[in-house]
Parts: structure tokens; C-alpha cells; sequence
């Protein structure tokens, strides 16, 4: 479709929708110009920035997301990569079109998506802003491509966008990748590459997704005429498990599947043994059906190790805490302390070294909590200056200081309101400012910067840190009455190498990296033996990159990025395996510290604050 002024392309659109044309009056695209005419009521001729929810809406929003958008992020951070050059922006959404994951295409086309708003947060639905790639895939459950003035609003017709929506473990739908692009010399053939390029990354990640929800169970995968299918099934050949395709293939329903119904009854083939192997299919009444593979389950893939008794399907609430917790004795126990406690407003102290999963718990801690509907706000305290933390968490008035907001700004503390506020770093916080939070504790009411009265809050805190604030107080860095006050329960997180579940950890996170690759004998032996001084961001790094250099599907040791460390736990020897890991991120991204930060998943704010106190010469 060659490109048309405003006006006409509004005319085009109503001639179109209301059957006056019958050009392309059968494709998905008229329909749908038609549905946002007739359904929705939608003017195509209307501007103006698409909806956007705020920071805190969108962590309200991505927090049940959370588990696909990890695993999801190292197939999508390829995609970005790939498609860069031609400019295209990549996005992860919701099911209601809300972004939640974005990577912009740097230069001069990232101003575009920012000025349209093309990014986190905003939300693309077909009954809001028309025809477009991600309303319209979500609408009709199926790829497509939307090409510049296929769009319905005219003001969108300066993007082309291709979109795959995406299917979660049980075929239901759960979000989709959209690339969009904003370069008008890109042909539609091109795009439609893109597309292609989309949909196959957006079938990795459903393989991973399904592998990962089922990692106890064997995998047959069902070759069938558009792309396999697969099925999940126990010791005892019974389905537990069927993902979209395999669902429609085969005829598989949620209550065939609750039912317990054997595999046999659909698909048969001739031994299973405890490799991963080619298996000739037949069909239930004996006819050939192709090539399949079959799959052991995930967790027993470390040699030597016995398959893992399934964990109990963790109770609602509570399943971010438990899977948490895995079946570490501690923590467990911790996990029963906070269940025990319910939803009592009792301040809590997370206690563990860097990358033991503070903030993962604390978010949990609040998923589990009946504030899970309220906001979820974090600050660290290390990350910036006390001027920026007091602004940041108490919120000031209107031209409360040079520099300030015109509109003034709400803090922190007044967002959590209701909800959960999780402070990182706590002992980082300078004593002016620990002498305002136990004000606002004790009188449950904050006074924002100018303001002439008081707001009231209700916040549940979370605090976290590495250091031994107990040690601070008696010393006088920290004050005493506030981490009295912190403390309403403590609780420890065990450093990796700690953890009596260390194994299993371990053999998740691989599945979670390394999906499709095993561990050697070799390579699972040194995971066990190492210390791990960054604990699980680490071990999530260390393994993602032995996912990507690991050959035939097999990661041996050399695999294995471990830096030499001598497995004793004194606070320097930690400084130095953490400064040696970052100092590495840097060599390896030329010293570009945003890809550092990426790779090392920290944020940029953060990797920088550990550069400070390390010393370490980002020039080098
Ligand atoms: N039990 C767990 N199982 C698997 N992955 C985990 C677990 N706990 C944390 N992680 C992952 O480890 C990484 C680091 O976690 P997180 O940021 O919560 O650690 P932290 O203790 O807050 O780190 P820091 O002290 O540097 O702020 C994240 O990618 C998180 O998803």
C-alpha cells in the first residue's frame, strides 16, 4: 500500500470499513477496521499519545508476567540484536496489549518510538487505538502483519509492525512479541522476513516456557503440518500436559488432561529410555506418524542424580515464596514464620549477601500479602545521593527547591500507600534521612518537602541489606531505635553455596538459561564446588553463557565461566571475586557499561555504584 496523506488514508479507512470499497474487503485487515468502526467506535482521524500506565503500575502489572518475562528476556534480547540494524524496536506485552518488555533500536530511531510513546508501559489494544500489530494479533489470537497505512489511525501509519502472539504452558494466551519499525525504505517482503524471524522466536519461548513449567515430566514433541506440538506426560505414560499446537493436533482438552488419559491413546512409540532420542511415532491404531523426540525430565538431567520428587503444586499466594525457597530448611522455615504472621503489618529485615534474591523475596513476600493489589515500590539506598533518596522517598511540594519538579512530586512512600515499600541497601541510608523513615514509621504519616501538613500512609516496609546492621547500631552508624524498629522479623537468606537445595537450584536455573542443553558430568561437578560469590545472579550469568558456547547441546566445564575463588566467604574475598566479575562484564562489552549492567542483570545505577566503591578504572 503506498503511502497516503492523512486525510486520504481516513477516507480510505471509512470507504473501506463501511463496505463502500470492497478493496481487500475479505482481509483481516478490513475486518478489522471494520470491528474499530463498528465495535468501537473509533475515529480514525483522532491523535494523541496512546495510554500509558505509570512505573508502578507497570511492576503491578508485569509482577504475574514475571516468570515469562525471565524467561522469556535472553530469546527477545536476540531478537533486539538481530533486528537493530533495520531499525526495529522489540516488545514483550500483556494479553490487553500493555508493553511490559522493551529494547529501542538506539540512534536516531529510538527518538521516534519515544515521542510516540512506543515503549513500556503503553498500552496498544485494538479497542483503543485501532488497527495495529499487537491490539489486533491479541484480538484475533494469530501473527500479523500491519504495514504502515494499515493501520486505522492514520497517526500510526508512520510505523509497520509484525506481531506473534505468544501461548503459555496450558495453550492459554499469554502476551506477544511485536516489532516495530518506523523506517519507510522497508518494503513490506522485508517486514514479512521480520515476522518470520518473530514467530520462530516466539516459538523458542514457548518451548522454553512449557519445558520449564514441566520440568518434571517427559517431553514427547508431535510433529504435525503447521510446526510440532508438545506433550507432557508422567512415569506412567500419563498426560500432565499439552501445549497449544499438541492441544489441536491431538485433539487434548483441559479435562482429558485432569483426567489422567495415557499417551497411548493418541501417540505410541517403542521404548523410552533416559537419553534425550529421535522416536518413530505411530498413532494410537498403529499408523506411522513421523519422527518425534522424546525428552527426560529437566531435573534429572545432572548425571547421576535421581529424578526429583515433583514439589507439591505450591499453595496460591504463597508460590512465589515457596518456589523461593525451594527446599532449603531455612528457608522453608522462613516461608511458614511469614505464612504464620498472615497478613500482620510486621516490618521485615531480609539479611543475605549480594545476589541471594533480596529484592525476589521481598517482591514475593508482597505478591503473598493481601497489599498484592497495591503497589510494589523499591529504592535502593546505595544507588544515589542523600539529596535524590530524600526527594525520591519523602516527596516534596510544588518549587520546594531549585531543581524541583513544576508539579512537585508525590515520593515513594506516598506511592506504596496501601502497598508495600521495599528499601534496598537500607544500611546505606544516611542518618539524617533513617531519622525521617522512623518518623514516618512511627507516626505513619509522611511530610513531603514544603508541604504544610502531613499525608497519611499505610506502607508495609521491606528493608534489606548485606551489611551486619546489629554491628552498625552498636557502633553508631546505624540508629538503634530504627533497626528495632526494621526488625519486626529477620530473615536470612542463605549465600548459594549455603543452601542445602543447592543442587536443585542449580539444575532450575540451568533449565532456565541453558533450555535445551545438559550439564556434563564434569561441568555439574564444578557448579557444585564452586562458592559462587555472586550467588544466584551469578550462577543465572554463568550459565546463560554456557548455554550459548556449549556444543551439541552439551555444557562441559570449560563451558563455565568461573573466576578463581577460594571458597572462603570473608567480606574482601567476596569485594574481589565481585570486582573480578564486573571488571570481566567490561573487558567482554569493550567497557560499555549499560551492556555490562545488562549481562551482569543489574541495574545501570547499581553497576555504577559498585564501580565507585570498587575502584575499578572503567577506562581501562
Ligand atoms: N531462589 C531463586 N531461584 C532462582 N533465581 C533466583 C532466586 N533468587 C533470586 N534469583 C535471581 O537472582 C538474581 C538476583 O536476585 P536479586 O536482585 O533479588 O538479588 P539481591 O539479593 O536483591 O541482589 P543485590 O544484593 O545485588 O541487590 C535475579 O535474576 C533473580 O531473579
Amino acid at each position: 500500500m503506498a503511502s497516503l496523506s492523512a486525510s486520504n488514508h481516513v477516507a480510505r479507512v471509512l470507504s473501506v470499513a463501511t463496505h463502500a470499497a470492497d478493496v481487500d474487503a475479505e482481509s483481516r485487515i478490513a475486518n478489522s477496521w471494520r470491528r474499530c468502526l463498528i465495535n468501537h467506535k473509533l475515529d480514525p482521524a483522532r491523535q494523541g499519545p496512546p495510554q500509558t500506565l505509570t512505573e508502578a503500575e507497570v511492576r503491578n502489572v508485569a509482577e504475574p508476567m514475571e516468570r515469562l518475562i525471565r524467561l522469556a528476556t535472553p530469546e527477545l534480547e536476540d531478537l533486539a540484536r538481530v533486528l537493530r540494524e533495520a531499525g526495529y524496536c522489540v516488545n514483550l506485552a500483556d494479553p490487553n496489549a500493555t508493553m511490559l518488555w522493551s529494547r529501542l533500536p538506539g540512534e536516531a530511531d529510538t527518538e521516534i518510538f519515544l515521542r510516540w510513546k512506543v515503549y513500556t508501559g503503553s498500552n496498544f489494544s485494538e479497542a483503543f487505538e485501532g488497527t495495529n500489530g499487537l491490539g489486533t494479533a491479541l484480538a484475533e489470537e494469530k501473527p500479523i502483519l500491519v504495514h504502515r497505512d494499515e493501520h486505522f489511525r492514520a497517526q500510526w501509519s508512520i510505523f509497520s509492525c509484525a506481531v506473534t502472539p505468544l501461548f503459555d504452558e496450558a495453550g492459554r494466551l499469554g502476551g506477544a512479541v511485536n516489532i516495530t519499525s518506523c523506517r519507510d525504505d522497508l518494503s513490506r517482503t522485508a517486514h514479512q522476513l521480520a515476522l518470520a524471524v518473530t514467530m520462530k522466536a516466539t516459538r523458542r519461548i514457548e518451548d522454553v516456557v512449557f519445558r520449564n513449567h514441566f520440568r518434571d515430566a517427559w517431553i514427547a514433541t508431535v510433529p504435525g503440518d503447521g510446526g510440532s506440538g508438545l506433550v507432557a506426560y508422567d512415569d506412567d505414560r500419563r498426560i500432565v500436559g499439552a501445549c497449544r499446537s499438541a492441544r489441536a493436533m491431538l485433539g487434548l482438552t483441559d479435562g482429558l488432561i485432569a483426567s489422567g488419559i495415557e499417551l497411548s491413546h493418541y501417540v505410541k512409540f517403542d521404548a523410552a529410555r533416559a537419553m534425550d532420542e529421535i522416536v518413530e511415532l505411530r498413532r494410537a491404531d498403529g499408523r506411522p506418524l513421523g519422527q518425534g523426540h522424546v525428552a527426560p525430565p529437566l531435573r534429572a538431567r545432572p548425571p547421576g542424580r535421581q529424578p526429583v520428587a515433583r514439589r507439591e503444586a505450591p499453595a496460591g499466594r504463597f508460590e512465589g515464596l515457596n518456589r523461593l525457597a525451594g527446599s532449603d530448611p531455612g528457608l522453608v522455615r522462613s516461608v511458614k514464620r511469614l505464612r504464620s504472621i498472615g497478613d500482620r503489618n510486621l516490618p521485615i529485615l531480609l539479611h543475605g549477601e549480594t545476589g541471594v534474591g533480596k529484592d525476589a523475596f521481598a517482591r514475593a513476600i508482597h505478591a503473598a500479602s493481601s497489599r498484592a493489589r497495591s503497589n510494589y515500590v523499591a529504592l535502593n539506598c546505595a544507588a544515589m545521593p542523600e539529596s535524590l533518596i530524600d526527594a525520591e522517598l519523602f516527596g516534596y511540594e510544588a518549587g520546594a527547591f531549585t531543581g524541583a519538579r513544576r508539579e512537585g512530586s508525590k515520593g515513594l512512600i506516598v506511592q506504596a500507600d496501601g502497598g508495600t515499600l521495599f528499601l534496598d541497601e537500607i544500611g546505606d541510608m544516611p542518618i539524617a534521612l533513617q531519622t525521617r523513615l522512623l518518623r514516618v514509621l512511627e507516626n505513619r504519616e509522611v511530610w513531603p518537602l514544603g508541604a504544610l501538613k502531613p499525608t497519611a500512609v499505610d506502607i508495609r516496609l521491606i528493608s534489606a541489606t548485606h551489611r551486619d546492621l546489629g554491628r552498625m547500631a552498636e557502633e553508631g552508624a546505624f540508629r538503634t531505635d530504627l533497626y528495632f524498629r526494621l526488625r519486626g522479623m529477620e530473615i536470612r537468606l542463605p549465600a548459594l553455596r549455603e543452601r542445602a537445595d543447592r543442587a536443585d537450584v542449580i539444575a532450575d536455573i540451568a533449565v532456565e538459561e541453558a533450555s535445551g542443553c545438559r550439564l556434563s558430568a564434569a561441568a555439574w561437578s564444578a557448579l557444585l564446588a564452586y562458592p559462587f560469590p555472586g550467588n544466584m545472579r551469578q550462577l543465572r550469568h554463568v550459565l546463560r553463557l554456557a548455554g550459548c558456547t556449549a556444543e551439541d547441546g552439551v555444557i562441559s566445564d570449560t563451558d563455565l565461566d568461573l573466576p578463581p575463588f577460594g571458597g572462603r566467604t570473608s567480606e574482601p574475598d567476596l569485594m574481589a571475586a565481585e570486582r573480578a566479575t564486573i571488571v570481566e562484564a567490561l573487558r567482554r562489552h569493550g567497557g560499555r557499561v549499560t551492556e555490562a549492567a545488562k549481562a551482569l542483570r543489574l541495574s545501570r545505577a547499581t553497576l555504577y555504584r559498585k564501580i565507585r566503591q570498587l575502584k575499578i578504572d572503567t577506562a581501562q
